[in-house]
């Protein structure tokens, strides 16, 4: 489903990776740890394609979208990828299940079919129905919803950026059985960056990226 070949990538001062190598399969989890600062959350931003690589190619379900261009790329993150950030980043005033329905509305569903969509996926994945804001739900609560923003278009490649970072450990562990169970329930191919080594430790295959290189299992 994601396939990078010799990516690389630097700032005017510094080399931040280079060459580096990694395929994830529909069906399977990967997980990418290392140091701070290694780029790995540069990495994620060059798959969703808001960071332009400085050489190497980014095949997601066969199509290279390195070459696409911003308006080709905003519509090729719609459809086929989802992301869940450390915080959430839902729209606080606006309750889960207007937060998971708007995107389903931006990617083109129809307004009865996203609310009816956005109701059985909260409700699949335990967040309790209701008009709250998302700005007074627990932080296990809002990633819930903020994974359930990422499934709604039936996105086959789900990207995630310190998912767990900002939740205590319980909460930690039923969102990382959430989204560990994502590829087989769903059939998406799921990378994960966590410096979390419990989260990390859950995963099909698991890489480090240290001082720009890839270390870790092979595909
Ligand atoms: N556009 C840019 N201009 C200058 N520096 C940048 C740019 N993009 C990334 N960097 C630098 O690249 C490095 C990698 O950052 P990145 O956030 O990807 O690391 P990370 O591995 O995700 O770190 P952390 O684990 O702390 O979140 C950092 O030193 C960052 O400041």
């Amino acid at each position: 489903m994601l396939d990078i070949e010799n990516l690389s990538y630097s700032t005017p001062d510094t080399e931040i990776f280079t060459g580096l190598d990694l395929s994830v399969h529909t069906g399977e989890s990967v997980v990418l740890c290392g140091p701070s600062g290694t780029g790995k959350t540069t990495l994620l931003t060059c798959v969703l394609g808001l960071t332009k690589p400085k050489s190497g190619r980014i095949r997601i379900a066969g199509e290279d979208v390195t070459g696409l261009s911003r308006k080709q790329l905003a519509l090729y993150r719609r459809k086929h990828m989802g992301m869940v950030f450390q915080f959430g980043e839902l729209l606080p005033e606006l309750s889960p299940v207007e937060n998971v329905a708007l995107a389903a509305l931006l990617a083109g569903v129809d307004r009865g079919s996203a609310y009816d969509s956005a109701r059985a996926l909260l409700s699949d994945l335990g967040v309790p129905p209701g008009q709250t804001p998302t700005a007074y739900l627990s932080g296990g609560e809002r990633q819930r919803t903020a994974v359930a923003r990422a499934l709604i278009t039936g996105a086959p490649l789900i990207l995630a950026d310190e998912p767990t970072g900002a939740l205590d450990r319980e909460s930690r562990d039923s969102v990382a059985d959430l989204l560990f169970e994502l590829p087989r329930r769903r059939r998406c191919a799921l990378l994960i960056v966590t410096h979390d080594q419990a989260v990390a430790g859950r995963a099909d295959r698991r890489f480090d990226l240290v001082a720009g290189r890839l270390v870790g299992d092979r595909a």
